[in-house]
């Protein structure tokens, strides 16, 4: 049975250098025409579109916004629920994304008409890989936001990362960049080739395609929120890879004009079809919902994530933006731009600003610093205020602001470090060396702790995948023609490890709660303020398991998300999750399975070399064909890989095992490259642990020291704080700047 097949090197069955155009079925002479084609039409409808979407000139937009919205004043406006507030917050836009999005939509509606010129003879999916290629708009005024984009030239001998990414490729410093797209390895499926979401199943009947199964029946179909502790990955697990992927990606979501000229989220339920926002995307829910039904909720707000212009002049198909830096650099303690960058710096010493309220001061607590802007907060009184940190969503539930919490301290006990020895130092410099410590032992635990726990030691060990670090010296593997960008394909589905989520909290040890549910730590990290609260999480993920890597998610993800205290209903993460796969045009289960070198299942039955019979029976209950399955269902559908070596299931292993390759070899400031690091100070970066960071920062005396897997006697015994090894600070002082003159 092929169930048994072990995974060790993951080989891409697509050549992802071939350009799109080289990869087309036609003739030199086709492909010149096109060319051609392409090049002449292109600036003209670029302009078209450009008038059109312009504000002054689309007065009939406008009369239709007017009468829709009295229609809607007519009819009861719903009052908007705050998990749908906090949801949108959650993904809010920067206004240089907002920006950016306006010179994208001109990009589509410009291939949309080339499309009409182009006529039915010519393959659409052609049309738009040719136009990805070839770089129509630079020099015209709507590209400003390609190469464009107004930056100081890169110096090539610059010691530390750009807080945005910007230049970490010489050749292209766009890539990875904060404000660049997400990048894509499978090409995208949206129904008009260009922008709009899946949503016509494969099956062709009498009546045409049918419609891909909602998302929402999908979500009920195969999760049953049954509770399935995993057997030996601690909660840290989970909790490690949030903070994680706040890291790599932030996506932000389109907003609209209000009539009071502020910019918010289009409301899309409760809205008749022909009045909802071009960027509205609501999710169905059925009247028979087991859940929702209750509450009479029929519909479940979803708006779609904001197009990126692309950063090469090219127009192509729809791809969405990332405010983050993709590169693994820490972005989520520092921010992604100087201008956030600077709010969260201290301005002396190196160190990062604390939380000086009375109750942090009172308890000598070290805290994240008070975010007073932060509207998705509900404060309870003045002295517990929200914290900032350099991602926005740091607030969503308190195990996540535990974890940023304790990188705030390890930053500061570093650079206290330095300061203490060379006080003659500027601010920025004790600043910028602390980060590249910080950035280094942070992408040592990624690779060497949590990756080969996610994807397993299998995989994780095969040299050939160039995700293992060195055993000693330097890597050789930086190489300037990898994009690091992160894909579509992890941000959207593989790496949204929701299953892994526990419906509570680890806070019951210490301060003697009777049982609270996970929803009531939505929003409200107040906690942050006892003391001992962050001991005590901290703590309990070390002690408590994962769920299982499975179909099922918690009924407080899938039913109670983002719910505020005086709700009785939230949002689902399911179906926001397969929504989210369609608006940004993913490919499907069986295209990634191709991609992974999986034969293309041609029947569910095909299913069963990677998943259980009964997991099978659920995807075929709910959907029609084989080839409509969304991949974040197909994925977690999946038996985890090498019989539970790792935690997740083949193709999710498979793309982030990818992912994570280019994410090391495309940064040329990896930790490991030559000219980062001396020898020496390699050797003090072996040492870092995440159990060393949680010792260090934390009131914990005992822990295993492989902080993923549970604590075992023999294999991996809790032991004194004192046994784990500490980086030894000082031997970073010899590279500093002027050190040994
Ligand atoms: C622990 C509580 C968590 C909550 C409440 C939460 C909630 C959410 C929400 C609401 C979204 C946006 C959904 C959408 O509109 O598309 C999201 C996105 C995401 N989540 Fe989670 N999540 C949690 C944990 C995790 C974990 C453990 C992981 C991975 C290990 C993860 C990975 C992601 C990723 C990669 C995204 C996409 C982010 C982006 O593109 O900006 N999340 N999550
Ligand atoms: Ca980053």
């Amino acid at each position: 049975l092929t169930t048994q097949r072990q995974v060790d090197f993951i080989q891409f069955r697509t050549n992802r250098t071939v350009k799109p155009m080289d990869d087309m079925l036609m003739s030199a002479s086709e492909k010149a025409n096109m060319v051609t084609f392409i090049k002449e039409g292109l600036p003209a409808a670029i302009q078209e579109a450009q008038e059109e979407l312009e504000p002054s000139a689309s007065s009939n937009i406008q009369s239709r916004q007017n009468l829709c919205a009295r229609m809607a004043d007519i009819g009861k406006p719903e009052k908007v629920p705050m998990s749908v507030i906090r949801l949108n917050r959650f993904n809010w836009p920067r206004q240089a994304s907002l920006d950016m999005a306006g010179s994208a939509r001109i990009d589509e509606l410009a291939m949309s008409k080339m499309m009409t010129k182009a006529g039915s003879g010519v393959d659409r999916n052609h049309l738009t890989a040719a136009m990805s290629q070839i770089s129509a708009r630079q020099g015209s005024p709507t590209g400003r936001f390609c190469l464009n984009r107004p930056q100081p030239p890169c110096d090539p001998s610059a010691r530390y990362r750009s807080q945005d990414g910007w230049c970490n490729n010489l050749k292209l410093p766009f890539w990875g960049a904060a404000l660049s797209p997400h990048i894509r390895v499978t090409p995208p499926r949206y129904d008009d080739g260009i922008s709009t979401p899946r949503t016509l199943s494969v099956v062709t009947t009498s009546q045409g395609r049918p419609l891909l199964p909602n998302v929402r029946e999908i979500s009920t179909t195969l999760s049953q929120g049954l509770d399935r502790p995993h057997p030996t990955v601690t909660l840290l697990l989970m909790q490690f890879g949030q903070f994680l992927d706040h890291d790599f990606v932030n996506t932000p979501i389109s907003l609209v004009q209000t009539t009071k000229g502020e910019a918010s989220p289009p409301q899309c339920c409760n809205v008749q079809p022909q009045c909802r926002d071009a960027a509205c995307f609501p999710i169905d829910i059925p009247a028979n919902d087991r859940f929702y039904a209750q509450f009479n909720v029929k519909c479940m707000e979803f708006v779609r994530s904001l197009p990126a212009p692309r950063p090469d002049c090219t127009v192509g198909p729809r791809d969405p933006m990332n405010q983050n830096t993709h590169f693994i650099d820490m972005s989520q303690v520092y921010g992604s731009s100087v201008e956030d960058n600077a709010v969260l710096r201290a301005g002396e010493r190196g160190g990062l600003r604390i939380n000086t309220s009375p109750l942090a001061v009172e308890f000598r607590m070290m805290l994240l610093p008070p975010d007073k802007d932060t509207l998705d907060c509900q404060r309870l009184d003045e002295s517990r205020a929200c914290f900032k940190s350099g991602d926005n969503r740091v607030n969503i539930q308190t195990a996540l602001t535990a974890l940023h919490t304790i990188f705030l301290r390890e930053h500061n006990r570093i650079s206290d470090f330095f300061w203490n020895r060379r006080r003659d130092l500027p601010d920025e410099i004790l600043y910028q060396e602390t980060r590249k410590v910080m950035a280094a032992q942070w992408q040592a635990i990624v690779y060497g702790e949590f990756l080969p726990t996610l994807v397993g030691d299998r995989i994780a060990g095969d040299e050939r995948n160039q995700i293992k670090l060195m055993a000693r010296g330097f890597s050789n593997l930086y190489n300037e023609n990898v994009n690091p960008g992160t894909w579509v394909e992890t941000s959207t589905a593989a790496y949204r490890l929701h299953t892994l989520i526990q419906d509570w909290l680890p806070l019951k040890r210490t301060f003697n709660e009777s049982f609270k549910p996970f929803h009531e730590f939505f929003f409200t990290p107040y906690y942050m303020y006892e003391p001992g609260a962050l001991d005590n999480l901290a703590e309990g993920m070390i002690h408590e398991n994962s769920q299982s890597f499975d179909n099922q998610v918690t009924t407080e993800m899938q039913e109670h998300l983002f719910q505020a205290v005086d709700e009785k209903f939230g949002l689902d993460i399911v179906s926001l999750n397969l929504q989210r796969g369609r608006d940004h045009g993913l490919a499907t289960y069986n295209d990634i399975r191709e991609f992974c070198g999986l034969p293309r299942a041609r029947s569910f039955k095909d299913l069963e070399d990677v998943m259980t019979r009964n997991a099978i029976t659920r995807l075929a209950r709910v959907y029609r064909h084989v080839d409509d399955i969304d991949f974040w269902a197909g994925g977690v559908s999946e038996n985890p890989v090498n019989r539970g070596d790792g935690v997740v299931g083949p193709s999710f292993a498979c793309i982030l095992t990818g992912q994570f390759r280019d994410w090391k070899v495309g940064d040329r400031f990896w930790y490991e490259n030559p000219g980062q690091f001396t020898l020496p100070q390699l050797d003090e970066i072996k040492k870092a642990s995440l159990a060393g960071i949680m010792c260090a920062n934390t009131n914990i005396r005992q822990i295993q020291p492989r902080v993923f897997l549970d604590a075992r006697d023999g294999v991996n015994p809790r032991v004194p704080c004192e046994s784990i090894p500490q980086m030894d600070l000082s031997v970073f002082l010899s590279t500093f700047p002027g050190a040994g003159k």
